[in-house]
């Protein structure tokens, strides 16, 4: 590396001596190995990893589209209660309670032990409704975390809790 400074701009200039790098012609970029690529190979075969499986969310429903949902909506309509009723953290919900609410209408979900009305996002989830739906009226911790340990559902799903599961 190179350090001069610039008399006329008063300011340093930094020139790398390694010649840059050049691509061929017909190289590809991202590289068929790069974690850039939605599948692990090139060639559009699957990689080792699993191969994401994206949908078409209907018009309007974007992740801000829901963002902008959960600003707008009373949150007592995303839970899915009463405006009288009490909060979240007052709630408990026991798991034959949450197995009545699994239909594409009226549906719940456990994750880490909080029970949330997903009625409203299924829709939005850009994994699918399908997808989603296989947590309905059920404790959804496993697959959540098998498909996305890294999304956050009591970001995501902050107004739609309903309350903690009851142990027994
Ligand atoms: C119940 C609450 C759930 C929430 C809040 C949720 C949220 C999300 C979010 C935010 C994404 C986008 C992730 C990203 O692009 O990085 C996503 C993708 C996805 N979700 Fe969910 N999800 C839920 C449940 C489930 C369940 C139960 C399943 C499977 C049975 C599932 C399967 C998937 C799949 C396959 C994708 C696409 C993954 C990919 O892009 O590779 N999700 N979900």
């Amino acid at each position: 590396m190179i350090v001069c400074f610039d008399v006329q701009h008063e300011s340093y200039l930094i020139t790398s001596i390694f010649p840059r790098k050049k691509m061929a012609p017909n190289s590809l970029f991202p590289a068929p190995s790069s974690a850039q690529r939605v599948s692990g190979s090139g060639d559009g075969t699957a990689g080792s990893q699993r191969q994401r499986q994206k949908v078409v969310l209907q018009p309007g429903h974007s992740p801000l589209d829901w963002a902008h949902l959960n600003n707008t909506k009373p949150k007592h309509e995303l839970r899915g209660v009463a405006p009288s009723a009490p909060p979240p953290q007052y709630t408990r919900v026991s798991k034959d309670e949450l197995k009545q609410h699994k239909t594409l209408t009226d549906c719940w979900t456990c994750i880490n032990g909080k029970v949330f009305n997903i009625t409203p996002y299924v829709d939005f989830h850009p994994g699918g409704v399908d997808e989603i739906m296989k947590c309905a009226g059920r404790d959804g911790t496993a697959l959540f975390n098998k498909y996305h340990s890294w999304v956050s559902a009591d970001r995501m799903l902050e107004n739609c809790f309903v309350g903690f599961i009851k142990d027994n």
